[in-house]
């Protein structure tokens, strides 16, 4: 898709859009989290660079990949569960108090923000991320006020790949398929867009755990949300 005009004055007129990865750079206070609660269960710390690769697919995913120690953990993997509870209990507790101290918006993203609204789009946050941290992030680094919506990851009985929540956002906010774009960085935002029928956006600087954004099969790929304008 050509980007020039892409996101013109009548267009789009709903815009959804990821949050780890794609609006906020969470994933050093998600590693810190992480890395508490591999510590508790007196595991060796994983460091940044290995947690990055775990997000995107929700909380649960991201411990069971940190307790498996790899990003291709499978959901169909045997695992101890009563291990998998304690993680997730002792993750959400370290989360909730580091959730949005080292994160920060990226670049360019306020300027699209702005720049949609002047025209008019309606916005809405569609994250994997589990609801109740969701708030307080975008509170905390001052994004709040752009969005009319927002979708978490236990908002419904499904998240990201399934397109509910994109069709749930796209039909409070009165969008159509041929008005709403989503924009996101990994397979999980790609891959919702294309089974709620909207077009996509994939940026290249989030978590894409060995999927680089230009291979999701997103409609258009971008550095910075700056150059949609
Ligand atoms: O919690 C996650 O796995 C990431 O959520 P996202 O959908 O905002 O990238
Ligand atoms: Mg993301």
């Amino acid at each position: 898709m050509n980007l020039n005009g892409l996101f013109n004055d009548r267009w789009p007129g709903v815009a959804l859009f990821d949050l780890d990865g794609t609006l906020v750079d969470s994933a050093p206070d998600l590693a810190a989290a992480t890395d508490r609660m591999l510590e508790h269960l007196g595991r060796p710390r994983a460091g940044l660079e290995k947690v990055r690769n775990w997000v995107g697919n929700g909380s649960p995913v991201l411990v069971r990949r940190a307790l498996a120690d790899q990003a291709d953990w499978e959901p169909a993997r045997p695992e101890d569960d009563a291990l998998f509870e304690d993680a997730l209990a002792i993750f959400f507790q370290a989360y909730g108090e580091l959730n949005g101290q080292h994160a920060r918006v990226y670049d360019g993203v306020l300027d699209c923000l702005a720049h949609l609204k002047h025209h008019g789009c309606r916005m809405a946050v569609v994250t994997n991320k589990p609801e109740r941290f969701v708030a307080p992030l975008l509170e905390r680094l001052g994004l709040a006020e752009w969005f009319e919506l927002t979708l978490g990851g236990d908002t419904l009985p499904v998240k990201k790949p399934d397109p509910a929540p994109l069709l749930r956002a796209m039909e409070a906010l009165n969008g159509t398929p041929g008005t709403t774009v989503m924009v996101g960085d990994s397979a999980a935002d790609v891959d919702a867009a294309l089974a709620a029928g909207i077009p996509s956006v994939a940026v290249r600087y989030g978590y894409n755990f060995g999927k680089p954004a230009d291979t999701l099969g997103a409609d258009a790929v971008v550095d910075s949300l700056a150059e949609l304008l």
